[in-house]
């Protein structure tokens, strides 16, 4: 029986593909009315996780429920969870409204209904265009909008921000938000932090399968305390100094500067100068989030052959290992700098390297950005509320215009549930649409399914077509997984 509660449920969630251990005893709740972020790097295990909770891949134990149950006992699936895994697999030369069409059929909604939600999404001007010629970020729209047709109590989407201009990162961002304050349920899966930061409320960070981190955004940010940045000439003798003067929490970094927890600026300058140690810098550190991420989430994939031996790869800020190799940490007793710890929910580390410290440069710690070869994502501008626009050359449409019936009637809420017809319209055209079935891991992959991983699983696929003979919309779901091992390959 569903709870009718929107709230997404994984307890003790865990999958091996083989060998490999793509989720471990994963756990984590979803609350309505807030968006959140389920994080990690590649690999992390974000997606097989989703897919465990949309039913398209069996758990090897533990459970994953929406509303209670888990989502093949959901009596209309597309009603109350609209989902997007992978934007692609739209059958190419059909246009984005007859796609919609087609899934409005299959879950008994108008025809207008396809229209109404490419308005939603801002698609409503190339509702004729085919979706092979469709942009990765208008691909993404139609994703969406498809996720939303049966008005669904809960959104989950994968990397939904990925291909999206800044604009339209903006948008998803202020049409997520909506639709949680509206009471629904929004988990969207990223491996940039920086990407969702701003839309989130909630934040489930995983690393090689296991949760690092659960709890409010917010909570993540207080958690960290500040610490001191000492670059001393003597960085031994600091220690033992700080250490005598009852600041036991002092960390040597690779870098040759030392961390100080417990301490002012001022307090450190005063102990160094005592002790007879010059100084040449020292700032207080505010840990930055970003940064929190690498650290939590480091060491999913180290690089071999840059740490140099008895260099822990645990002290690097970025996931993916260090480029250039960092200076031999000398090894002081009792001073060595932690690792980050896995497994559990254990709280995140108190401690980020500096960007700021003012130090020579050949002291400086590359950031985690210029160790990865990424480039810190352009902050998306302001979006004005309706910015004016002519309706022949606009690409996109703003959401709430027009006759959207998510145009807020209420002020709490911009959302309505869409009519539903007492019959069905006729589909023009039906396209050839995998059966639900299909979606399900049990069902093998047929011969002409080019896609292993599911595009969008939201609505109830469609009866299958007779007309089209290309490949169809939605792709089926993986090999034969439990217990298998090479079947399983992933795309
Ligand atoms: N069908 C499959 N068969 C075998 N291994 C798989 C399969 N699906 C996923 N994996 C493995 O499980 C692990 C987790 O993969 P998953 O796609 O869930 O990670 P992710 O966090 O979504 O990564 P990304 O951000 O790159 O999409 C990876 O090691 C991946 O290779």
């Amino acid at each position: 029986m569903q709870d009718g509660s929107g709230r997404i449920v994984v307890r003790g969630l865990t999958k091996n593909f083989g060998h490999v251990a793509a989720v471990q005893n994963l756990s984590f709740q979803v609350e309505p009315g807030s968006v959140t972020g389920f994080l990690g790097p590649n690999g992390a295990g974000k997606t097989t996780t989703l897919r465990m909770l949309l039913g398209l891949v069996n758990p090897s134990s533990g459970e994953a429920t929406i509303n209670g149950q888990p989502f093949h006992q959901l009596g209309n699936p597309g009603r109350v969870v609209g989902a997007v895994l992978e934007a692609q697999g739209f059958h190419p030369k059909r246009t984005a409204i007859n796609h919609l069409r087609v899934y409005a059929a299959a879950m008994g909604l108008p025809d207008q209904r396809a229209m109404e939600v490419l308005m939603l999404v801002g698609l409503g001007g190339a509702a004729g265009r085919k979706a092979g010629g469709f942009s990765l970020g208008m691909k993404q729209r139609l994703a969406l909008a498809t996720a939303l047709l049966g008005d669904p109590q809960v959104l989950v989407l994968d990397e939904p921000a990925n291909g999206l201009d800044p604009e339209g990162i903006a948008w998803l961002r202020t049409f997520l938000k909506s639709f949680a304050a509206s009471g629904r349920t929004v988990l969207i899966s990223s491996h940039l932090l920086a990407e969702v930061e701003q839309t989130i409320d909630q934040v489930v960070i995983v690393s090689r399968g296991q949760t690092v981190y659960y709890g409010g955004l917010e909570d993540l940010r207080r958690s960290q305390q500040s610490r001191v940045l000492v670059q001393p000439a003597d960085p031994q003798a600091l220690a033992k100094a700080l250490q005598e003067a009852g600041h036991s929490s002092v960390t040597l970094l690779p870098d040759g500067r030392l961390a100080v927890v417990d301490a002012t600026v001022q307090q450190v300058g005063d102990i160094a100068s005592k002790a007879g140690i010059a100084l040449y810098g020292v700032q207080e550190e505010q840990a930055d989030l970003e940064q929190l991420f690498f650290r939590l989430t480091s060491g999913q994939y180290s690089a071999q052959g840059y740490a140099p031996p008895g260099y822990d790869s645990g002290q690097q800020v970025a996931g993916f290992g260090s480029p250039i190799p960092p200076p031999q940490a000398p090894q002081y007793g009792g001073y060595q700098q932690q690792a980050p710890q896995y497994g559990g929910y254990q709280a995140p580390p108190q401690f980020q390297q500096s960007q700021q410290f003012q130090q020579p440069q050949q002291f400086q710690q590359p950031s985690p950005y210029q160790q990865t070869g990424y480039q810190q994502p352009v902050a998306p501008p302001v979006v004005p509320q309706l910015p004016p626009q002519d309706p022949n050359q606009a690409q996109y449409q703003q959401p709430y215009q027009q006759t959207s019936p998510y145009q807020a009637p209420q002020p709490t809420s911009p959302y309505q549930p869409p009519v539903v017809p007492t019959a069905v319209p006729p589909v023009e055209q039906p396209p050839a649409v995998t059966p639900p079935s299909a979606l399900s891991e049990e069902q093998p992959t047929q011969a002409t399914t080019p896609e292993p991983r599911p595009v969008e699983v939201a609505p109830a696929p469609p009866p299958p077509d007779v007309a089209d003979t290309t490949t169809p919309d939605t792709p089926s779901g993986e090999a034969p997984s439990q217990g298998s091992t090479g079947e399983e390959g992933k795309a």
